[in-house]
């Protein structure tokens, strides 16, 4: 079994919840409110702007410069990705730009900022892995499932699509090899980040479902 594998199975029950949850499953049969989704993308193009610098820091303090070439790439990506949700979305669902972000939004943003900063670049690595690898996963999961006509369609496709497979390979890779050059300490520390990275994927679409707001 590869160290990702292990990392896999200790969020297992993770994954299920974020597979039974109402967001997952009204957006497979595109019945998702237009106000929930708007949420999500508004919050999201906050979320992949720091999720980008998050990839920028695991870049600039790779020693392997191999890794720093495919930081890099993730982190250019991820901005590209915030871009086109501004074209198509946000000019599509009539998103209004915003710079506060929500409870789950927040909290998973700090996390991965702190995370890639003051933790060694394995731990920071397996704190990052989780949003490609859910998201593909549950881009799969959907993309099978989805019904003909969805209006989320091109939502679905982004992640279940070959170029985002392909950069998911490579991080699994990165974080497997990372894995290996660890001791046993730093890799109970890359499964404690991945674990929270990944319940932090199942907050920020709860928080989108509930149309979650500061209460004070
Ligand atoms: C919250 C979140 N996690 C992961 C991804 C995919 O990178 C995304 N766009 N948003």
């Amino acid at each position: 079994m590869t160290f990702t594998d292990q990392l896999w199975q200790d969020i297992s029950p993770i994954y299920e919840s974020i597979l039974k949850h109402g967001f997952v499953g009204e957006l497979t049969e595109g019945a998702l409110p237009t106000a929930m989704f708007q949420y999500y993308i508004q919050q999201d193009a906050l979320y992949l702007a720091d999720f980008s610098r998050a990839l920028s820091l695991l870049a600039a303090r790779s020693v392997n410069t191999d890794d720093v070439l495919q930081f890099t790439q993730f982190a250019q990506n991820a901005i590209l990705v915030e871009r086109a949700l501004h074209e198509t979305y946000f000019a599509l669902y009539d998103i209004q730009p915003g710079t506060a972000k929500m409870p789950a939004c927040f909290a998973y943003t700090n996390f991965l900022l702190a995370t890639t900063s003051l933790q060694s670049v394995a731990v920071g690595a397996a704190a990052v892995l989780p949003c490609f690898w859910i998201y593909r996963e549950v881009g799969k999961y959907i993309y099978q499932r989805a019904v003909r006509e969805n209006p989320y369609h091109a939502w679905i496709d982004t992640y279940a699509g070959e170029a985002f497979d392909e950069s998911v390979n490579l991080m699994l890779a990165i974080t497997d090899r990372l894995a290996d050059a660890a001791g046993a300490f730093e890799q109970g520390l890359m499964r404690d980040a991945f674990r929270t990275s990944s319940q932090l994927e199942w907050y920020f679409w709860n928080d989108a479902y509930t149309q979650n707001r500061w209460l004070v």
